[in-house]
C-alpha cells in the first residue's frame, strides 16, 4: 500500500508533521547507587546532537496507530507493539482516553541500543509528534510521567536540551556549559548493540563520587562515565574507538556515551571534525560514524 505522502504516481497528498529524534549523549555520566527499586541513581549531563532519527505523522480517524520503519537501521528494528514508538503513542492515547489514530513513518538513523538514545528519543518525539498531530496541550508534569513510564532517558528526550540529570532520569535541569553550544561532535559505533540492563548489572557498586559540570574542562578532568568498565568487559572494542577518537587532532574530550558502545568526541573546529571522521572511517570503514554538532541549548 502506497504510504499517506504519496500517492500511486508519486504525487504528494498530505504534508506530514515531522518531529527529530535527537541522538542523546552523556558528556559525562556517574553511577551513585544502586537503588531498592533495581534502578541506579545518576548524576549526568545530557547533551543532544543536532541529527538523529525522523518520525512523519498522518493524522487519521479510526484510532489505529500504523508504523512504517525504513533508514539505514530500519531493517535491525521489529515494528511490532514493543517498539518505544507504539508503546508512546499508545499511552498517549490512553491518557487522552480517545482513540485519535495515526501513520507514522520513522527513518531510523541511529543503530540500535548503542547508548545514545535513540528508542528513548524516538518515544519522545513520538509524544511531541502526535500531541502536535492532534493538537492537544498535555501539562508538563503529566508529560514528564508518561515519559518517565516509558524509560528513564525519555523525559530528558522529551526537552532535547543541553540538562543536568538525576535520579533515574527524572530530575531533569536545563544547564548550560560554555563551549558546549553547536560544538562540533563526532559519534562512532563500532557495530556492536549492548543491553543497558547488562552494562549497569556490571556496575562494580563502587560510588566514585559526584559529577562537577561548572565547565567543559571539569567535565573532562573529573567527569567519567562509570558504565565505560562494564561495557569494556562486554565489548572490548570500544578500547579501540575511544584509543582512536582521543590520537585525533584538536580533541577537547573523547568518551562513551551512556551504556555503549557509542563513543563520542568533541572537536575545537569544524575542520577538527572532518579530519577527525575521514581519518576514522578510512581506518574502519565498517564503524558507524556520524558528524554533527550539540543542540543549542
Ligand atoms: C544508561 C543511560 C544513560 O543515559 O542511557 P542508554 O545507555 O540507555 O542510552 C540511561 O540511564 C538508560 O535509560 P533507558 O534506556 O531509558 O533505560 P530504561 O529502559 O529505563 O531501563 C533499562 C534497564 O537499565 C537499567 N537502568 C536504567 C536506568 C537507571 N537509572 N538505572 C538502571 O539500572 C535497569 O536495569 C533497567 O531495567
Ligand atoms: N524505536 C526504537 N528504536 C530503538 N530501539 C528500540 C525502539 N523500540 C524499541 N527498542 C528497543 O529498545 C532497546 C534500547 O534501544 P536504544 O534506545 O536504541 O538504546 P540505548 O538505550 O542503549 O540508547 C533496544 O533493545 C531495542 O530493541
Amino acid at each position: 500500500m502506497p504510504h499517506p505522502d504519496t500517492g500511486l504516481d508519486g504525487e504528494a497528498l498530505m504534508t506530514p508533521v515531522t518531529e527529530i529524534a535527537y541522538a542523546k549523549v552523556n558528556v559525562a555520566l556517574h553511577v551513585r547507587a544502586r537503588r531498592d527499586d533495581g534502578y541506579h541513581a545518576l548524576e549526568s549531563l545530557f547533551v543532544f546532537a543536532e541529527d538523529g532519527d525522523r518520525l512523519q505523522g498522518w493524522a487519521s480517524d479510526d484510532g489505529a496507530i500504523d508504523l512504517t520503519i525504513d533508514g539505514p537501521f530500519g531493517a535491525t528494528l521489529d515494528a511490532g507493539t514493543d517498539n518505544l514508538v507504539l508503546r508512546a503513542a499508545r499511552a498517549l492515547q490512553a491518557y487522552l482516553g480517545e482513540q485519535r489514530g495515526a501513520a507514522i513513518r520513522l527513518t531510523k538513523n541511529l543503530p540500535v541500543a548503542s547508548g545514545i538514545g535513540g528508542g528513548s528519543a524516538d518515544a519522545a518525539a513520538t509524544l511531541r509528534l502526535l500531541a502536535r498531530l492532534w493538537d492537544v496541550r498535555i501539562d508538563d508534569g503529566e508529560l514528564m510521567a508518561l515519559a518517565l513510564d516509558l524509560g528513564s532517558d525519555v523525559p530528558a528526550c522529551v526537552v532535547s536540551a543541553t540538562q543536568m540529570v538525576g535520579g533515574r532520569g527524572e530530575r531533569l535541569a536545563r544547564h548550560a556549559v560554555e563551549g558546549l553550544d553547536a560544538c562540533p561532535m563526532l559519534l562512532v559505533n563500532p557495530g556492536v548493540g549492548v543491553s543497558t540492563a547488562r552494562i549497569f548489572a556490571g556496575w562494580d557498586r563502587v560510588d566514585l563520587g559526584p559529577l562537577d559540570g561548572s565547565s567543559l574542562a571539569a567535565l573532562r578532568d573529573s567527569g567519567r562515565n562509570d558504565l565505560e568498565a562494564p561495557a569494556l568487559a562486554i565489548a572490548p572494542v570500544i578500547g579501540d574507538v575511544l584509543a582512536m577518537l582521543a590520537a585525533q587532532e584538536d580533541v577537547l574530550l573523547a568518551r562513551m556515551s551512556g551504556s555503549g558502545a557509542t563513543c563520542f568526541a568533541l572537536f575545537r573546529s569544524d575542520r577538527a571534525l572532518a579530519a577527525a571522521a575521514q581519518a576514522v572511517r578510512q581506518a574502519q570503514p565498517d564503524w558507524w560514524v556520524m558528524e554533527t554538532r550539540i543542540r543549542r541549548a
